[in-house]
């Protein structure tokens, strides 16, 4: 198919550990896209860097970046998700969310989606393995479960610990600190185990998706292991991310959202 010479508009809500190399990877240039506009809690902690990209994206309030962009990338905090994601699906467009665990508390924003012609994008992010569960999942999938295996840093200050005052600081061996559904991970753990969500969206769903958490100060990377046994393939697989800036976050979540990004237009594209 020729190009036509029209770019698809992206606009990219938080410049944190992920959104920032977003951006800069757009302004680099990926085929068919052009980066427009930008949205942070504070601009001003951005000026530098933003003032030194080819070109220019404005800088919105997250409300507004549907209006002149045809897929916003969402890498802000969880609670932001609706605030994002509802503009651009109710306008028809493309929402690519990170914050994948909110979208159990906003369910409807896919319903959103369907009624107005719009998308929601899940990139495999901090994970391993998502083309086959999604294929899998076409058939019967019998079981899916996630190990994940944090430092100490990677998990840190999340409700499940604080509510159940369990302390991980200055262990010393592995603790087994959750065992449940992905649900319950996503509330208990919002800002760590999106990828639990992710795996449960693409298999078997929140409820069914079992997950274990460690926090384990024997391991610098972020761990994920996933293990699915379907009628026609059974399969685990582990990811060791590095962390980023944000402990919490693997280096790999940006590339996998560039990636994704890369094969929206792609002339071709490999994998599910
Ligand atoms: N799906 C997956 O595999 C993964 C998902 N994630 C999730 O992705 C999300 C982003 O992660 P990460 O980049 O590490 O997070 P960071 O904490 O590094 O960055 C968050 C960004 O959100 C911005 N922000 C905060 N409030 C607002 C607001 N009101 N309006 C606009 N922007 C705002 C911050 O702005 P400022 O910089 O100005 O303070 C910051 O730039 C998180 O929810 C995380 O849990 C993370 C890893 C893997
Ligand atoms: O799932 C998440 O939110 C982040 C994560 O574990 C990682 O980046 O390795």
């Amino acid at each position: 198919m020729a190009d036509s010479g029209i770019k698809t508009r992206v606009a990219v809500a938080g410049l944190g550990a992920i959104g920032a190399d977003v951006v800069k990877a757009l302004d680099r240039g990926i085929d068919g896209l052009a980066l427009v506009a930008v949205s942070s809690q504070d601009p001003g902690k951005h000026r530098a860097w933003l003032a030194e990209l080819k070109t220019q994206p404005k800088v919105l309030p997250i409300a507004d970046l549907a209006d002149i962009a045809d897929i916003v990338v969402e890498c802000a905090p969880s609670k932001l998700v609706r605030s994002i994601v509802a503009p651009a699906v109710e306008r028809g467009k493309t929402a690519v969310v990170l914050s994948v665990g909110a979208l159990l508390q906003n369910e409807d924003l896919i319903g959103l989606a369907a009624e107005n012609g719009g998308q929601i994008i899940v990139p495999t992010g901090a994970l391993i393995g998502l083309d086959a569960v999604t294929a899998a999942a076409l058939g019967t999938i019998h079981s899916a479960r996630i190990v994940t295996r944090k430092p100490i840093a990677g998990l840190l200050g999340a409700p499940y610990l604080v509510e159940n005052d369990i302390q991980i600081e200055g262990i010393t061996e592995p603790l087994r600190i959750f065992e449940g559904t992905a649900r319950e991970a996503a509330k208990g753990f919002p800002a760590n185990l999106n990828v639990a969500v992710a795996l449960s969206l693409a298999g078997i769903g929140p409820d069914r998706t079992r997950v274990e958490i460690w926090a384990d100060p024997t391991v610098t990377r972020n761990t994920h292991r996933i293990e699915v046994d379907a009628d026609s393939a059974r399969f685990s697989m582990t990811i060791e991310n590095i962390p980023s800036e944000n402990p919490k976050t693997g280096r790999i979540t940006a590339l996998s959202v560039i990636a994704c990004l890369r094969k929206l237009r792609a002339p071709l594209r490999i994998g599910t």
